[in-house]
């Protein structure tokens, strides 16, 4: 799919156009300031390139066909992070990535555009939910907000699920998470410290408990992604590594390509909402150079 959405851009004037890929609804939009493409399943952002710079977000080659989740990009987790808290056989990470959204634009000028997506129905009894998607120069926002419409408080997990590119996992240096006490999926959620930067040197599947900034130094693409966050209190750090040769829409040639840090609130800090209470959950995704 990457390379169908690069194929696309170059021969797309400026403006906002309507696309079928592989059976997906996408929106294309270029500007001045770059491209943005995002899909209607999931209100999913799949790409987005700066003027001028290689794309923040990396998006699976052979993604599968829909309604499956699609590999890339930043898939929204919610109202559950990972696996429903009690009921077997409901969908991993929840029902919003392979839900059906509208897109609007707000606001289109030369450095920036900005829209809102809403689901087409409701997706999860007693709670509403909409998407906030802004560019502005090098950055994107989202900014998803989560409602209880319900006469009863409600408690969910969510991510934004980021997949940033890089050029080789192994290299890459994750700041920001120094010290940070986290839980790791691969060993049965057993706690720990993070000793040290980060790096990736095999399978790799955290929550840590952070509020801060995270920087992911790339010395090949010689650039520094910056994940910023809002509204929450866990950051989720994946690579599948070896395990990537059992992902159909990833595979080892592909899994070096990646690293995902998603803004998250997982069971460690739940969002718990009054009746009529709404919150938000934001990050902030930007590039700029390694030194
Ligand atoms: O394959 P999925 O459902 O998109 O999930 C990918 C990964 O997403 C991460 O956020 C989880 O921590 C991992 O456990 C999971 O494997």
């Amino acid at each position: 799919m990457r390379q169908q959405i690069e194929a696309l851009f170059s021969a797309l004037p400026d403006g906002i156009h309507e696309q079928q890929l592989q059976n997906f609804e996408l929106l294309l939009i270029k500007g001045s300031w770059g491209e943005l493409a995002l899909a209607r399943q999931g209100a999913q952002v799949l790409h987005f390139r700066p003027a001028g710079e290689a794309p923040l977000l990396w998006i699976s080659d052979c993604a599968k066909a829909p309604p499956a989740p699609i590999r890339g990009g930043v898939p929204l987790c919610w109202p559950w992070f990972g696996d429903h808290p009690s009921q077997a056989g409901q969908p991993a990470h929840g029902v919003a990535r392979t839900a059906r959204w509208d897109w609007r634009l707000q606001n289109a000028g030369a450095d920036g555009v900005q829209l809102r997506a809403e689901p087409t129905r409701n997706l999860w009894s007693g709670l509403e939910v909409g998407l906030e998607v802004r560019v502005r120069g090098s950055a994107i926002e989202l900014l998803l907000e989560s409602r209880n419409v319900a006469q009863q408080p409600v408690e969910l997990t969510q991510a934004l699920h980021s997949y940033l590119a890089v050029a080789d996992v192994g290299r890459i240096e994750i700041l920001g998470l120094r010290d940070c006490d986290y839980l790791d999926k691969l060993r049965d959620g057993r706690r720990a410290s993070q000793d040290g930067e980060l790096r990736v040197e095999s399978a790799l599947d955290r929550v840590y408990r952070h509020t801060g900034v995270t920087e992911v130094l790339d010395p090949v693409l010689q650039r520094r992604l910056r994940v910023a966050k809002s509204g929450s209190g866990s950051t989720v750090v994946w690579n599948p590594g070896v395990g990537a040769a059992g992902l159909s829409d990833v595979g080892m040639d592909q899994q070096p390509r990646f690293v995902c840090v998603e803004a998250a609130n997982t069971g460690l800090d739940p969002v718990r909402l009054a009746p009529g209470e709404s919150r938000r959950i934001g990050t902030v995704l930007s590039v700029g150079p390694l030194a």
